[in-house]
C-alpha cells in the first residue's frame, strides 16, 4: 500500500471527483457512509454520540456521520467549533441537511468549555483532518484538552485532531484516539512511532478514491504487505542442494555475549542459509558447539573478543557482523579493516554500528549495498541527533542515498530506507518484541537471505517482514510478555509457509 503526503491525497481527491467524476459533496458521502458503517459494527447502541467537528471537510464528514446515526435511531448531539467563518462548501450543505432532521446542534465559541463527557459517550473527532496547517491553539486546544481528559471512547476521523500529516506534532495538542478511520491508505504520520500515543488502532476505509490515480503518479513510500512479500520471496527448487543457498558468515560475540552470537547462528540456519559458519572469542567455542551444532564454528586467537580476520572472507556468499562483538580496541581494528577491505555487500548490527559511530570516516567506505540495522539510538549515534521520527526519516532517506546502502532503522513499523530513496514501512512485528536478542535474530536472517542469492534490498524487506511475522506467531502462542528472541527464532519456521 502506497503512502500519501497531504499534497497527495488532496490531489487523488480532485483526480477522483474529476475523473469518476463525482461531486465533492457525494464522494464526503461515501467517505462518512464508511465510517457510519464502521461505527455501526461496534454494536454501540445504548452509547450516545457526541460528534465534534471543524467547519472544514473533516468537519463535513463529521456531519453527514452525525445525521447517518440520527436517522439509524442513535442519541446524537452535535458540536460545531465557531471560527467565524461560513465553513467549506461542502460543510455549509451538510450542516444544511442536518438543520433538517435535528436541532441538537451547538457552537463552541467560548473558552468555558461546559460540555459533559460521560463514560458511555462515544466521541466522533471530525475537528481537523489532513487540512491542519498550524498546532491547535485557543479553544480548540482547550478543546482537544477537555476530550482527553475525559474518559469515553474516542474515534477520529481521517486523523486525530491536531496530527500534522507529514511533519511532527510533538508537544502540540493533539487528540488522543482509541480508533483512527483513515480514508484509502496510511498516512505518515499513522506509522511513526512519535504518534503511537494518539493514534489508537487504525482502520483503513476503502472510499474508492480512482485507482487510476496511483497508475498515473510515482510514490516513494508504501508499507509491505504480503503481494509485495510473496513477489519477493523465492521458492525452492525440488532439485537443490546445500550449495545452492550460500555459506554465511557470523561475525560476533564477546565474553558475556555469547548469546548474541548463539541466536544470530540459529536465526540464520533457520532462515535457510545452506552453511553457516560463526566466527566468536574462544570463550564462545564450546557453547556454539553444544547449542548450534549443525554450525560451523571458528574462534579469534583471543579468549574474550575478536581480534582478528576469520580467514578468507571472500568464500562467503554473505557476512553478518556486529551482534555481541563489544568494542575493544583490536574489535574495532577488525571492523575498520574489514569496512575498509571487503568489497560484497554486509550485513552491519549492533555493536559493529557502534564502532562505525566512533570512526565516521568508514561509513564512506562501506561497501555498496551493505544493509545497516540500526535502533533510533544507534542510528543518532551514527548520523547524529534527531529531535523527532520525521526528521530520523529524511536522514535515512538521504543517507541510504548517500552511502548507496539499505538503513534498517528499527521501531514499531521498521523502516527501510533504499539507495534510490524509497522507503518501506514493515507492517509485521509487536511490541513483544522489544526485547534483548531480537535484533541479533534479524541479524541471522538478513544474512541468511543475503547468502541465499536475495538482494540487499530484497533481503531487508523481505527479513523484516519474517522477523515480524514470527514475532507475532511467537506473541500469539507465548504472550507478548512472555516471548523470548529465542521463540522468535522458533517461529520463522512458522513464517515461512505463511508466504508461499
Ligand atoms: N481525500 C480524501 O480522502 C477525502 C477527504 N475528506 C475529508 O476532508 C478532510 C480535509 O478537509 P479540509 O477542508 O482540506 O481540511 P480540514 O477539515 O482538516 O481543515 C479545515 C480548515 O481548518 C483550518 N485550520 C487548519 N489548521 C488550523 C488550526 N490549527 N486552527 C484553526 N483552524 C485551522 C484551515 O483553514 P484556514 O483558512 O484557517 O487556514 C483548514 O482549511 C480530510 O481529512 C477528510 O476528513 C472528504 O470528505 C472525503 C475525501
Ligand atoms: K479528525
Amino acid at each position: 500500500m502506497q503512502i500519501l503526503s497531504r499534497e497527495q491525497i488532496q490531489a487523488w481527491d480532485q483526480y477522483t471527483i474529476y475523473n469518476e467524476p463525482i461531486r465533492s459533496v457525494d464522494l464526503m458521502e461515501r467517505a462518512a457512509t464508511c465510517c457510519f458503517d464502521w461505527i455501526r459494527a461496534q454494536h454501540w447502541r445504548g452509547h450516545s454520540f457526541k460528534i465534534f467537528c471543524g467547519k472544514g471537510n473533516n468537519g463535513g464528514d463529521g456531519l453527514a456521520i452525525a445525521r447517518m446515526l440520527l436517522q439509524a435511531g442513535f442519541s446524537t448531539i452535535i458540536y460545531i467549533l465557531e471560527n467565524g467563518r461560513p465553513g467549506s462548501p461542502d460543510f455549509q450543505e451538510n450542516l444544511q441537511r442536518l438543520h433538517e432532521i435535528t436541532t441538537d446542534i451547538h457552537f463552541i465559541q467560548s473558552e468555558n468549555i461546559v460540555i459533559s463527557i460521560t463514560e458511555t459517550d462515544i466521541i466522533i473527532d471530525a475537528l481537523f483532518g489532513s487540512g491542519l496547517n498550524k498546532p491547535l491553539s485557543g479553544i480548540a486546544a482547550l478543546l482537544v484538552e477537555h476530550i482527553n481528559s475525559a474518559h469515553a471512547i474516542v474515534v477520529s476521523i481521517d486523523v486525530p485532531s491536531g496530527l500534522f500529516l507529514d511533519k511532527s506534532s510533538k508537544g502540540h495538542p493533539i487528540i488522543v484516539a482509541d480508533h483512527t478511520l483513515t480514508f484509502q491508505v496510511y498516512k505518515l504520520c499513522l506509522l511513526v512511532q512519535e504518534n503511537a500515543p494518539y493514534i489508537g488502532r487504525i482502520h483503513i476505509l476503502d472510499i474508492q478514491l480512482h485507482p487510476g490515480f496511483l497508475k498515473d503518479n510515482i510514490f516513494h513510500k508504501e508499507l509491505t504487505e504480503p503481494a509485495l512479500i510473496r513477489s519477493i520471496f523465492k521458492p525452492r527448487n525440488e532439485f537443490s542442494h546445500k550449495g545452492n543457498f550460500g555459506h554465511a558468515l557470523l561475525i560476533t560475540g564477546s565474553y558475556g555475549k555469547i548469546g548474541a552470537a548463539v541466536l544470530a547462528t540459529r536465526a540464520c540456519m533457520r532462515s535457510g542459509a545452506g552453511l553457516t559458519t560463526v566466527f566468536v572469542p574462544r570463550c564462545g567455542y564450546s557453547i556454539l558447539q553444544s547449542v548450534a551444532p549443525e554450525a560451523m564454528v571458528m574462534t579469534d586467537e583471543n579468549d574474550e573478543h575478536l581480534s582478528s580476520l576469520p580467514g578468507d572472507l571472500d568464500k562467503y556468499a554473505a557476512i553478518g557482523i556486529g551482534p555481541g562483538i563489544g568494542t575493544e580496541e583490536a574489535t574495532q581494528k577488525m571492523v575498520s579493516f574489514i569496512a575498509r577491505r571487503y568489497t560484497m555487500p554486509l550485513v552491519i548490527d549492533a555493536d559493529a554500528l557502534n564502532i562505525l559511530s566512533l570512526h565516521k570516516e568508514l561509513l564512506t567506505h562501506i561497501p555498496a549495498d551493505s544493509i545497516l540495522t540500526p535502533h533510533p539510538k544507534e542510528f543518532d549515534r551514527l548520523f547524529g541527533d534527531h529531535t523527532n521520527d520525521f526528521d530520523r526519516l529524511s536522514t535515512a532517506t538521504a543517507k541510504a542515498a548517500e552511502l548507496k546502502c539499505i538503513i534498517v532503522l528499527k521501531g514499531h513499523h521498521t523502516i527501510i530506507a533504499t539507495p534510490g530513496r524509497q522507503i518501506f514501512f514493515n507492517n509485521t512485528g509487536n511490541a513483544g518484541m522489544a526485547k534483548g536478542g531480537s535484533g541479533d535474530v534479524l541479524t541471522g536472517i538478513l544474512t541468511a537471505l543475503r547468502a541465499q542469492g536475495y538482494e540487499s534490498e530484497k533481503a531487508a524487506i523481505l527479513g523484516v517482514y519474517i522477523h515480524g511475522l514470527a514475532g507475532d506467531l511467537a506473541a500469539s502462542k507465548l504472550s507478548m510478555e512472555s516471548m523470548l528472541a529465542s521463540d522468535i527464532i522458533e517461529a520463522i519456521s512458522l513464517a515461512f509457509p505463511q508466504i508461499y
